[in-house]
């Protein structure tokens, strides 16, 4: 039988993409497409969203309306209403796929407590490259050790409205772990005046934003005598699209719990 998937941000860059990419599997269909409370596109079609001509789908704003139809929302919004959207899924036992970056620690304990009741994925990047990166990452760190400074150096659209990407950040907590350091004792976000020599045991972010840019991250580990870098480059958003697509109809089959991209692709070790 049909999945049937609801996007919740259909009007968005990613939401555009997101039907696209639903529309591309066969065991899956969109039954809902949702945007926010007062969006002018509240009514219109979603296939005209994606380009492709009328499906027969109305953009709304009633997730809890629309929730006895679905079997996996996914939702790429805004912190807040994310936080929303995966109470009331979790209200109504729909599982959930989220992309949303920036949330807080409070919006994330949010997640947590509605993964107790529903099975949620959520990755700052549900791009293949990106996941498998994360776990070249943990193996770079971890034979380099301390002697090698690390830095994370992300480049995103003129519109990206949070800082540093998900991604930067998740990258940041992989090598942190696999030093054994915790992320929020060693982050430095920036430098600016007399900072003074580099304290070694920190991992530092740049964040570069304008023009088109998809998506651009790279990790260097300096070393002296020599600096490794591991990049990643995003090209065109169908690649999260498909990503976040493939996790829905992976979710479905999950008991109730957090996950991410590498438990979707079966990379999580131990
Ligand atoms: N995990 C991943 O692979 C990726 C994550 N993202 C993240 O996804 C999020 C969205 O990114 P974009 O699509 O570029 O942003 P966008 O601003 O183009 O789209 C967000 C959409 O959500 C809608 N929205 C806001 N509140 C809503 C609500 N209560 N109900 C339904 N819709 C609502 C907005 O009207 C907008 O159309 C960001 O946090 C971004 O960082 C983006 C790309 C990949
Ligand atoms: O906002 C974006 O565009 C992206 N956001 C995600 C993030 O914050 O890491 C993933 C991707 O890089 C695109």
């Amino acid at each position: 039988m049909a999945i049937r998937i609801g996007i919740c941000g259909a009007g968005g860059r990613m939401g555009r993409n997101l039907i696209a990419a639903t529309r591309e599997q066969e065991e899956l269909v969109l039954a809902a497409a949702l945007e926010r409370p007062g969006s002018s596109l509240i009514g219109v079609d979603a296939g005209e969203l994606a380009g492709e001509g009328a499906i027969g789908v109305t953009v709304t704003d009633d997730l809890p309306a629309v929730l006895p139809q679905l079997d996996v929302v996914i939702d790429f919004t805004l912190p807040d209403a994310t936080v929303a959207n995966v109470q009331a899924c979790a209200e109504a036992g729909v599982a959930m796929v989220i992309g949303t970056t920036g949330l807080d620690d409070e919006q994330k304990r949010h997640l947590r407590d509605a993964s107790a009741r529903i099975p949620v994925v959520h990755a700052a990047n549900y791009s293949v490259g990106v996941t498998l990166t994360l776990s070249l990452l943990a193996t770079a760190a971890r034979a380099l050790g301390d002697d090698y400074d690390v830095e994370v150096v992300e480049a995103h659209h003129r519109y990206k409205i949070d800082a540093p990407s998900g991604t930067a950040l998740r990258m940041g907590e992989v090598v942190a772990e696999a030093l054994g350091r915790d992320l929020r004792d060693c982050a430095v976000y920036g430098r600016e005046g007399q900072t003074g020599q580099r304290d070694s045991k920190t991992i530092g972010f740049e964040t570069i934003r304008g023009g088109d840019v998809v998506g651009d991250h790279t990790v260097m580990f300096l070393g002296l005598g020599e600096r490794m870098e591991i990049s990643h480059r995003a090209s065109s958003r169908m690649t999260f699209a498909r990503g976040a697509v493939r996790s829905a109809t992976w979710v479905r089959e999950q008991a109730p719990g957090l996950y991410d991209m590498e438990d979707v692709l079966g990379l999580r070790s131990g």
